[in-house]
């Protein structure tokens, strides 16, 4: 397969970048993928702020894809809209039923949930719990979950046995590897259990992203920006993959998903909500008010980072340091790469 290049036409110098490079921490409301704070680099470029902010544990070429999305929106821009709003989910981790009702109050009029499930430690009752929570809450809403590749095959199709009368949309990366997911997808219609097959790891934790459609392994894609390497390869992967597409954040800051609804509006064809409303997670953001949804859409307003949000949020010298380093070292894996 053919996709653009990961660098921007012009990858600007790494002492650019560390120069207009703010590092930030950011608490969230909630424990989300394991964390209670959220860090990211924010880069005020020629064309725009963007955002820097690969998940501590990534090495550093894959969190050169997180460089690339953040140089082609700081220097390259968005690319034309198709739409003038995108609609978003709530996502709702993995949290205790009785704490759902207070989450949900976070965001303005949902249609859509997007529940986590499968959590390390907790069992498929707390699962039931939890949508059973939302579906009171919210009767009306469309239902997804995410699975987080943490079943395996014969715990997913018990699960989704027992999910399925949610009514939900989808299962987001039930097991992991595109053959897991191909065999999971076969079995369930075997069983006659009308349950969508979403990728996300299986598309931006692959070294080709496309792979898991040619496999015929899902029913749609999850796309991220950053994860991806920016808006236009994203938009490239949907075009080619031919798969219904959902585009999604990295539990970006405000900046970040900006750049997110940016591929949204580009799409040619946006099918479901967003998860781009984790802004409603983070206690504290670098925009004031944050970029969240209101009746359940993010319009497309500019979000530029305010300088004394950014000093109030300013990362210890110690996280600072780190994070130069690392973006160096994308960096140099861009350069190299454009060579
Ligand atoms: O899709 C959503 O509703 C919100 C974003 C979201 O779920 C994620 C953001 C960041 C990291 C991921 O673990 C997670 C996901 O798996 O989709
Ligand atoms: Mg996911």
């Amino acid at each position: 397969m053919s996709l653009l290049p990961l660098q921007s036409p012009t990858l600007p110098s790494v002492e650019e970048l560390q120069e207009r490079a703010h590092v930030v921490c950011l608490p969230l409301h909630v424990r989300f993928r394991g964390v209670v704070e959220r860090q990211a680099v924010l880069l005020d470029g020629p064309q725009g702020w963007s955002e820097f902010s690969p998940f501590l544990e990534y090495a550093d070429a894959e969190a050169a894809r997180w460089l690339a999305c953040a140089v082609e929106a700081g220097w390259e821009g968005l690319p034309a809209p198709v739409r003038t709003a995108v609609p978003v989910n709530a996502t709702v981790p993995a949290i205790p039923a009785s704490d759902v009702e207070q989450l949900l109050a976070r965001y303005d009029a949902p249609g859509t949930v997007k529940v986590k499930v499968a959590e390390a430690g907790q069992t498929l009752a707390d699962d039931v719990a939890r949508l059973a929570a939302v579906r009171a809450v919210l009767p009306q809403a469309r239902l997804r979950i995410d699975a987080n590749q943490s079943w395996g095959h014969r715990e997913a199709l018990v699960a989704l046995e027992a999910l399925a009368p949610f009514g939900l949309e989808y299962a987001e990366q039930p097991v992991p590897g595109i053959e897991g997911l191909a065999r999971l997808r076969e079995e369930l219609a075997r069983r006659g259990l009308p349950v969508l097959i979403a990728a996300d790891e299986s598309v931006r934790k692959e070294s080709d992203p496309l792979a898991v459609a040619q496999a015929g392994a899902a029913d749609l894609i999850v796309v991220k920006a950053q994860p991806l390497g920016g808006v236009r390869r994203a938009l490239e992967i949907v075009r080619q993959a031919g798969l219904p597409a959902v585009v999604s954040s990295a539990l970006d800051t405000s900046v970040g998903l900006r750049v997110g609804a940016g591929l949204a509006a580009a799409l040619p064809q946006l099918p479901y909500a967003c998860g781009l409303g984790t802004g409603s997670l983070f206690v504290s953001d670098v925009v004031e008010p944050g970029y969240v949804a209101s009746g359940g859409e993010l319009d497309l307003r500019t979000v530029a980072a305010d300088p004394a949000l950014l000093a109030r949020h300013a990362a210890s010298a110690e996280r600072r340091e780190w994070w130069m380093a690392r973006l160096s070292r994308a960096h140099a894996v861009l350069a190299a790469q454009a060579r």
